[in-house]
């Protein structure tokens, strides 16, 4: 589904990530682990085309895609859940995920029912959303913060969720529940989806396959259970 193969992302006159490799394949949860700066957001926001034009070769349903927007990724299908999350704060949450949904494109004629059902969805998963339906983002806690984010993501109606630290300020069990989601929205959508994450333990189990990340590169590929048998693994981490 996702293929990238020698990606170079950066900032200007930072270049981060050097010549990286990764696949995720349909319905395939795949983790990626390292340290702090080891280039894993710049990774994501690369291949999503936050970054504009990078060099290498990211191949999205077997469409060549490097260089492509970030609304021309989603519209194809590809969503990014940022680790600054990306809220609006001053807009409701009902407002957050209409913006979610308009951002993939759909034709005026299909709208309605496309939404609904979309937004009937995003709510059995994230009953929370509709609580707060009116209320503004910016009234509610980080982890609710965080469960809009991924609402307006599942509202653009993605085949790929590339999520980018989902856990990041949450309570632990509010990262099992997003751990839980994840491998739900597998099961019942078949969605792929690339995660990055430092509560390790918590993402291998629900993960197929794994990249370790250092100073830039890929390092290593693994299963979740060669990761926790092996000790050499960790040591090259
Ligand atoms: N906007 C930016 N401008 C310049 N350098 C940046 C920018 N964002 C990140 N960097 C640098 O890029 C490097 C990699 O950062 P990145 O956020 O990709 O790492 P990470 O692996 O996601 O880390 P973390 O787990 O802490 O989120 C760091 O050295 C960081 O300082």
């Amino acid at each position: 589904m996702l293929v990238v193969e020698d990606l170079h992302a950066g900032y200007p006159n930072v270049p981060v990530v050097a010549g990286a490799n990764l696949s995720v394949g349909a319905g395939e949860i795949v983790a990626l682990f390292g340290h702090n700066g080891a280039g894993k957001s710049t990774l994501m926001k690369g291949l999503f085309g936050v970054l504009g034009r990078c060099p290498g070769r990211v191949t999205f349903d077997e469409r060549p895609v490097a260089g492509f927007s970030t609304r021309a990724m989603t519209r194809l299908g590809m969503t990014l859940v940022p680790q600054e999350r990306g809220v609006f704060p001053s807009l409701t949450v009902k407002e957050n995920l209409q913006m979610g949904f308009w951002s993939s494109g759909v034709g005026r004629a299909t709208a309605k029912a496309e939404y609904d059902k979309r937004l009937a969805r995003a709510l059995g998963y994230l009953p929370l959303l509709e609580q707060r339906w009116n209320d503004k983002v910016g009234n509610l806690s980080g982890g609710q913060q965080q469960m809009v984010s991924i609402g307006r993501a599942l509202l653009a109606g993605p085949s790929l969720l590339l999520l980018d630290e989902p856990s990041t300020g949450l309570a632990p069990n509010l990262v099992d529940d997003i751990m839980a989601l994840i491998g739900q929205l597998r099961e019942e959508e078949g969605m792929s989806v690339l995660l990055v994450e430092q509560n390790v333990g918590q993402a291998l189990a629900v993960s197929d396959r794994v990249y370790l990340m250092k100073g830039g590169q890929i390092i290593h590929e693994a299963t979740p259970a060669e990761l926790a048998e092996s000790q050499n693994l960790w040591a090259l981490f």
